[in-house]
């Protein structure tokens, strides 16, 4: 069968292409490029390249033109390729026109396609690319996810119709197979998107046990921007000596549109800087912060307030309908700021860690502690929350780490979330230098410890992907007369205000709740409880004064660009190397936008700042 499947599914125009390659080259031996293929010729189902179309797919991307042949032929693919660089279509579209072409002659229903994902937000999220793709073809290809908090009757009818494919993390689809509500008898493809993450941690067991209740010969793509050493592994269990596509390779400089900064600051500076940035709109377009855990949220959002900056919160404590809401109302473009908890990447980078302490010392109580510290995070949170991978939040303007990441992979994924499919956008990391590490007690973090050694490791990363990061430093003296205002913020933003603001975000959850809602129809006194717990809540201490920045405090220029639609606030001042001896003066603010198509556009350029010297 898939002797057939390699040659009936080969891409339709290939002969075709290569037969004007031979051509071109025997007219003119300084050849042009071999022109990309379109969605029609590479081999797919008509009705897909037609939901393609109505997507706005104009031409595959790069991951789409290499992977996708592959996968039509039958072939295990192993792929590396960027964030945001289009790796759902290039795993989804394949299994769909297989599915579509096997079941033109053979009607029989069962579930031919496993798709594993990290995280319950991916899940939903490749189940809608699923729905999206197979527009044209909705009777013949049914998906299901596993991951929505339902009854186990509800999936269990859910899963008695068969689906073609199925979108899970391996813990859920595990549960599933265990209780006999799913069969995998006869899959025939399995995808492991985000490879390394759903290989690395917390799965592995799920992962061996889905192994082996699997048929031999399947069919198995892995994906991710960052495939680490577990692949070996993962490889020798789900792959028959699969294709390796390692593609950030050939993504040239030239394709860069993402522009990576960052800035070497005190632990307090970094709030006094993220509040000048979004006060006085210095990032035009949607953010997405990310901090170190869920207090760090709350408190950036609660500190935010005090100044009338609005922005919402991503974290694990809630629950996955809320989280998959914030999502999409983002990519409306309800919020502009959106401060998500980055804790999946913070145990992804920990488990590594660990795993590297144990193999050193081998120790029984390195492993004894692994345990604890793993139970530890299991309390409260939803394992299968994560935001920095995968996720496609649409036209993100800047990724601000808030707290940066303890890992390079983890920056890799977060920054992907901006600069997506073509699109520019930049990303700004703060730091915290070691001598500068517990000076300020009560916006000291301990992820933040080692920065300067993470940092290191990212700039090697980076810079074998061609991609770098630069220094920016803000003018101390200019930051200077707005401090007092942040300290007077901080200081309202209590420990005890950052718990009311968590029960406060979890008891309208509940309010809101679908489910709860017969229950509170027959107990109203429990919902008027709940309501006026709210009201009688204690909040932050508001005050006035911080809501507008006074006239005194901004420069002349920067008050003319702040009352303007489409001009970048321009307070800083740049002493580049190669400007510094420029003279004529400064020049007006350039209007930016960040997330269009076209050309590299910097914000942040719109700065002016001073670059390290050191
Ligand atoms: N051929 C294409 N033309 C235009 N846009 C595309 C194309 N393929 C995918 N996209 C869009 O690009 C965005 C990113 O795609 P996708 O989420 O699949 O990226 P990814 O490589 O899986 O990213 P990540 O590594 O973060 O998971 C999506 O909004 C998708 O609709």
């Amino acid at each position: 069968m898939k002797r057939k499947l390699n040659q009936d599914d080969a891409p339709a125009a290939a002969p075709e292409r290569e037969k004007k390659k031979k051509i071109s080259q025997s007219e003119d031996k300084e050849s042009e490029p071999e022109p990309e293929p379109s969605f029609p010729e590479l081999g797919l189902d008509p009705r897909l390249v037609q939901a393609v179309a109505k997507q706005g797919f104009e031409k595959p991307t790069l991951v789409q033109r290499k992977a996708i042949p592959l996968a039509l032929q039958g072939k295990d693919v192993l792929c590396k390729a960027k964030t945001g660089s289009g790796k759902t279509a290039a795993y989804v579209l394949p299994i769909l026109s297989s599915i579509l072409r096997r079941k033109a002659t053979d009607p029989t229903r069962f579930t031919a396609g496993l798709i594993l994902v990290p995280t319950r937000e991916l899940a939903d999220q490749v189940y809608k690319a699923i729905q999206e793709f197979s527009t044209f073809c909705a009777k013949e290809i049914q998906p299901a996810k596993l991951t929505d908090n339902v009854a186990d009757a509800v999936l269990r009818s859910l899963l008695a119709n068969v689906p073609d494919i199925v979108v899970s993390t391996p813990a859920r689809a595990w549960k599933s197979i265990e209780s006999s509500a799913l069969s995998l008898r006869k899959l025939q493809f399995l995808v492991l998107d985000e490879a390394d993450l759903v290989l690395s941690y917390g799965y592995d067991e799920d992962m061996e046990s889905l192994s082996r209740s699997m048929p031999k010969g399947v069919q198995t793509t892995m994906m991710s921007a960052t495939l680490s050493s577990e692949l070996d592994t993962l490889k020798g269990i789900f792959c028959r000596n699969p294709t390796l596509l390692d593609l950030n390779e050939e993504f040239g400089a030239e394709d860069e549109k993402l522009t990576q900064f960052y800035v070497k600051c005190g632990e307090d500076d970094k709030w006094l800087i993220s509040y000048l940035i979004f006060k006085l709109q210095l990032i035009k377009g949607s953010c997405l912060i990310f901090v170190a855990d869920i207090d760090r949220s709350y408190r950036l959002k609660l500190f935010f307030e005090q100044f009338s900056i609005r922005s919402c919160i991503l974290n694990s404590e809630l629950p996955i309908n809320t989280r998959i809401k914030v999502i999409e109302e983002f990519n409306r473009g309800m919020y502009d700021i959106i401060i998500a908890s980055d804790e999946k990447s913070e145990v992804f980078a920990d488990e590594a860690a660990e795993k590297e302490a144990e193999s050193k010392n081998g120790s029984k109580h390195a492993e004894e502690d692994a345990k604890q510290s793993k139970k530890k995070r299991k309390a409260n949170k939803d394992e299968e929350y994560g935001v920095s991978r995968g996720i496609d939040f649409k036209n993100v303007a800047a990724v601000v780490n808030f707290d940066l990441p303890t890992s390079s992979s983890s920056y890799t994924h977060r920054i992907g979330r901006t600069a997506r499919a073509g699109r520019a956008g930049i990303a700004i990391s703060f730091v915290i230098p070691k001598d500068l590490y517990g000076k300020h007690k009560p916006t000291s973090i301990k992820s933040c410890e080692n920065d300067e050694k993470v940092l290191a490791k990212i700039m090697r990363s980076q810079a074998k992907i061609n991609r770098k990061l630069e220094p920016y430093n803000f003018s101390k003296s200019q930051m200077e007369a707005f401090r007092y205002r942040m300290n007077d913020a901080l200081r309202a933003v209590t420990k005890v205000a950052i718990r009311e603001a968590r029960t406060k975000e979890l008891r309208q959850e509940l309010l809101r709740s679908e489910t709860l809602k017969r229950y509170f129809e027959e107990n109203p006194a429990e919902l008027s409880h709940l309501r006026n717990d709210g009201e009688l809540g204690r909040t932050t201490r508001q005050q006035a004064h911080l809501k507008h920045v006074p006239d005194y405090l901004l420069p002349k220029d920067g008050k003319t660009a702040l009352t303007s639609q489409d001009v970048g606030f321009v307070p800083f001042r740049k002493l580049d190397k190669d400007k510094k001896h420029r003279k004529g003066g400064k020049k007006p603010g350039r209007s930016f936008k960040v997330g269009g198509r076209g050309g590299k556009r910097d914000p942040l350029k719109t700065f002016k700042v001073r670059r390290k010297t050191k």
